[in-house]
């Protein structure tokens, strides 16, 4: 999509940085994360995504001769202009210097632990900030929403959200989110094109409408599509239709074709599987699949299968794309360090204000996942990257000081990796590539317990502040605070 990611910003951002440059502290260095603070859906994970975007927004981030004239012509009132001259020639000029470090797309990622660390001059990554929140929260939470789905249902989906998304853009990238999250195909061409995924589909009513009679039309897609051909059998009567698809099976069958499948659309979906499945197993037809679309989500899937259909796809739209049942992540981009020009050491911030849910983390901030024996996840360590790692290896919960977890002796990896160096985009193909990322969510997913992962109250994985670090933190806010 042709996005200008310099003017995707809300003006608050513009105007800071405007009053960072009229006081000459542009270039104190800042350290920035976005982190999300609650599991989304009640789940017990979720799937980061968005990075892509965010290198897009990276690689292409100019303010163009357009957006600086339309800056010029917003007016702080009718006497004088919002923006001046001489900020507006600075930000002509200005190109990114800041270094990114994200998790891989597909991680499998926990509520407060960074996701994106942004380190460089505090008035580039304040511009930065509303851009990457959006691409991060909307693609992690459609990721996730995926997983959840795919998850429930056990065998291939395809996601068929564009026509009910969030417009356009929404779409596109909730597509790619769907395939990261681990869906087999999206039906949105867009999407396919301009990120190489898989893309599928079957046909609409207004196919069988447009026929004098479901069997012509039948026939006729058959006829056009011999290889990939799925029936949709709901347009009048779902048993007939499955009798109408039988018979065009066979015809399939008798010129070597096969008929792949039929989709249902409407009603009890479960009792229409399984009556189905009789009527296409009775006419000999066991190697043709059922496909149910209409409305699904995670839950409805479950309750599909629960009843025992057996089903061999699922195309899921307007539930999975617009995570219907929870509109944002709610992820959030707060300063952890700055550093005045010339200084060696960062020095730390902390807001502390609000609920203590709400108290941020000091530091330029890294996460450890620690691994038990048998390859599940033990813990996530957020530690600070300067101070670095306490040698008892312990986490702290951050919100309750007695809740504590030693991971002392098990083996871990780190979760940030350089995206962007310098204002460089840094990322290969490969570690762009959404269906890369599918892959890794898979293997992530398979490090979590079973308890972690179930829709209904799930245990949800440690995450904690490694120890040094809690305790730097509950200093720094005693001192703001004013307690000795
Ligand atoms: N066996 C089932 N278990 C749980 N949910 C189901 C089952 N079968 C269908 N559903 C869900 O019930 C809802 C039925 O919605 P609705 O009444 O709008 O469908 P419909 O009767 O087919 O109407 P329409 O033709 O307008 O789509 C859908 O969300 C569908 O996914
Ligand atoms: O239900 P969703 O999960 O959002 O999946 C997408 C829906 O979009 C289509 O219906 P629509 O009525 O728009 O078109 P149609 O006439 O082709 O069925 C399709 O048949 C699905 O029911
Ligand atoms: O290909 C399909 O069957 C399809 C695509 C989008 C929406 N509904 C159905």
């Amino acid at each position: 999509m042709n996005i200008d990611y310099a003017m995707l910003t809300d003006l608050y951002q513009l105007t800071q940085a405007q009053g960072y440059w009229d006081h000459d502290v542009q270039d104190t260095e800042a350290c920035f994360h976005m982190y999300f603070r609650s599991w989304p859906f009640s789940g017990g994970y979720a799937i980061a995504c968005g990075t892509d975007q965010v290198a897009e927004m990276v690689e292409g981030y100019r303010f163009s001769d357009e957006a600086l004239s339309y800056l010029a012509s917003v007016r702080a009132s009718a006497a004088r202009p919002l923006f001046s001259q001489s900020f507006l020639d600075y930000l002509s000029d200005l190109r990114l210097s800041v270094d990114v470090d994200a998790v891989r797309e597909g991680t499998v990622v926990f509520p407060n632990e960074p996701l994106v660390r942004v380190r460089g001059s505090i008035l580039e990554c304040q511009l930065l900030e509303t851009a990457l929140l959006n691409c991060m929260n909307f693609e992690t939470l459609i990721a996730t929403k995926a997983a959840r789905v795919c998850r429930a249902a056990g065998s291939p989906v395809s996601e068929f959200g564009l026509r009910r998304a969030q417009g356009p853009a929404g779409g596109v990238w909730a597509s790619r989110a769907a395939i990261v999250g681990g869906c087999a195909s999206t039906s949105n061409v867009l999407a396919g094109q301009r990120f190489g995924l898989p893309v599928a589909g079957t046909h609409a009513h207004s196919w069988v409408m447009s026929f004098p009679d479901e069997l012509t039309a039948f026939r006729a897609y058959a006829a056009s599509f011999p290889d990939n051909c799925v029936l949709l059998v709901d347009t009048y009567d779902v048993d007939q239709g499955v009798r109408n698809a039988a018979t065009v099976g066979l015809e399939m069958r008798a010129r070597g074709e096969r008929l792949k499948g039929v989709r249902i659309d409407s009603g009890d979906l479960a009792w229409h599987a399984k009556s189905a499945r009789m009527i296409l197993d009775e006419a000999g037809l066991t190697d043709c699949g059922i496909i149910l679309s209409n409305d699904l989500d995670e839950h409805t899937i479950k309750s599909i299968r629960d009843e025992g259909a057996q089903v061999d796809g699922w195309g899921v739209g307007t539930k999975l794309a617009c995570a219907y049942d929870q509109p944002t992540l709610g992820g959030v981009y707060k300063l952890g360090a700055t550093r005045a020009p010339g200084d060696t050491a960062w020095r730390d911030h902390v807001k502390i204000t609000g609920s203590a849910q709400k108290m941020t983390t000091p530091g330029v901030l890294d996460v450890r996942r620690y691994y038990y024996e048998n390859g599940l996840v033990a813990g996530d360590m957020v530690f600070d990257v300067n101070s670095g790692v306490d040698d008892s290896e312990t986490i702290v919960d951050p919100f309750d000081a007695l809740r504590r977890k030693r991971l002392h002796g098990l083996s871990y990896e780190v979760l940030l990796h350089p995206l962007a160096r310098k204002g460089q985009v840094v990322l290969t193909a490969q570690e762009r590539s959404a269906l890369a990322a599918r892959d890794r969510a898979q293997e992530g997913l398979a490090t979590l317990d079973e308890s972690q992962k179930r829709m209904l109250n799930p245990h949800t994985c440690p995450v904690g502040l490694e120890k040094s670090l809690f305790d730097r933190r509950q200093d720094l806010v005693a001192r703001l605070r004013g307690i000795d």
